[in-house]
């Protein structure tokens, strides 16, 4: 009986289990609040999602690369243009969404995104919306994997708003940034598509597309190391640890955070954009932890899949005041890193919670490490914070 529950629960959500159940005698309901209070999550195996998610993740990295390429080829004039990231950040997230709902056989499935079609469904977003239902079709039929009449611009739109879902503690929720890092994608530099599953407010899946990270280890500052074949593909399932393989399809490799112990020996990340973090508290930090060599400074969540494959030991991030993380920012990094054997917290330690809505609610800011160096991680970032405060407060 037990057996059956669980695998027909593997592709559902545990909604879906108490929906089913709900009908059934006196005598089967205390077997499920027994199977629900173990683990559920632990009995799922969201096969299909994974697939799906390294498919779309795949697909949606090619229409970014190749706006990307495009981007970088132009004069300057059209450089200081915002509209070509504009269309990969839409494009990607149409993309995706058209690839879960393929996959998944679904019509109704909820996605937490970042972009919606607010914009493009007025007047002045009708020839951006051109574009991107361009591109988008261009994108499907060289990737030929679905031999589908060209969406129309309505498509487009349906789209992009499967991704106006709140999240929550309850259900599965998808997760996507469609460009994360769009400083960095701009520049030529670090962006990642980010696409994650919640389920009962957990992360239990995550797929990381970097397509400019070496699949060679990043060291020190040395982001783009020309001689390095470039474009990463992490992906993560709970329970199963953490796997990278090239974008273009090489045989995926187990990956696992640095084991160093020794603070000293290690490295540290952090957002290549100042305005994103406070580098004088990483700074600090780092000095108190006796970490020797300079922070290397990339955008996005690709920093997350290079720590799981311990090209650093370290990732620090401090938001300014006032600005509230989200959880496509971190969500798919987030299992991608603690899968690999990392583990990530709030600056007090406190187990970073995807299950409260869009945004993640944090004290202070988010610090990743491996198991051996996060108490004396945690230390550190406390000393300096006390000392940033009494600083402040003189
Ligand atoms: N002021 C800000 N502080 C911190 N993060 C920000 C800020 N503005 C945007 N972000 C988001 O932080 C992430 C980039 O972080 P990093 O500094 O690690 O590259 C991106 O998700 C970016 O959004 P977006 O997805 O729009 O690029
Ligand atoms: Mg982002
Ligand atoms: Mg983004
Ligand atoms: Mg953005």
């Amino acid at each position: 009986m037990v057996s059956s529950i669980v695998s027909f629960s593997g592709s559902t959500s545990i909604n879906s289990v108490r929906l089913a159940f709900s009908a059934k005698t006196k005598v089967v309901k205390p077997l499920l609040s027994l199977l629900l209070r173990t683990s559920p999550i632990a009995s799922m195996t969201y096969e299909k999602e994974f697939a799906a998610a390294k498919k779309a993740a795949s697909i949606a990295a090619k229409l970014c690369q190749k706006v990307q390429t495009a981007l970088l080829q132009s004069d300057v004039q059209s450089k200081s243009d915002r509209s070509p990231v504009t269309v990969a950040d839409y494009g990607s997230q149409a993309l995706v969404s058209f690839v879960l709902e393929r996959e998944l056989h679904s019509e109704s499935f909820s996605v937490v995104a970042e972009e919606d079609s607010e914009d493009l469904r007025k007047d002045s977003g009708r020839e951006m919306l051109e574009r991107i239902t361009k591109l988008v079709n261009e994108t499907l039929t060289c990737d030929e994997t679905y031999n589908v009449n060209p969406l129309s611009a309505e498509d487009v739109l349906k789209a992009i708003d499967s991704g106006k879902s709140e999240g929550g503690p309850h259900g599965q929720h998808w997760v996507l940034d469609p460009i994360d890092g769009t400083k960095g994608f701009v520049r030529g530099d670090q962006y990642a598509i980010a696409l994650a599953l919640l389920d009962e407010g957990k992360v239990v899946l995550g797929v990381l597309a970097c397509p400019n990270l070496p699949l060679a280890p990043i060291v020190s500052h040395d982001q783009h190391s020309s001689q390095n074949q470039v474009g990463c593909l992490f992906y993560a399932k709970v329970g199963c640890g953490t796997y990278m393989q090239s974008l273009d399809g090489s045989s995926p490799t187990k990956v696992h955070v640095s084991a160093i112990d020794n603070p000293a020996e290690a490295s540290f990340f952090e957002s290549f954009e100042a305005a994103h973090s406070l580098r004088d508290l990483s700074g600090s930090i780092a000095k108190k932890l006796g970490v020797q060599a300079p922070p290397v400074r990339i955008d996005s969540q690709a920093k997350y899949g290079a720590l799981s494959r311990g090209d650093g030991a370290i990732y620090l991030r401090f938001p300014h005041k006032g600005y509230r993380e989200k959880i496509w920012d971190h969500a798919a990094g987030f299992v991608v890193v603690t899968e690999a054997g990392g583990v990530a917290t709030d600056a007090a330690g406190n187990p970073l919670d995807f299950s409260k809505g869009k945004f993640l609610d944090l004290d202070t800011g988010i610090i990743v490490t491996n198991q051996k160096l996060m108490p004396l991680l945690l230390k550190a970032v406390r000393d300096s914070l006390s000392e940033a405060q009494s600083a402040s407060s003189m």
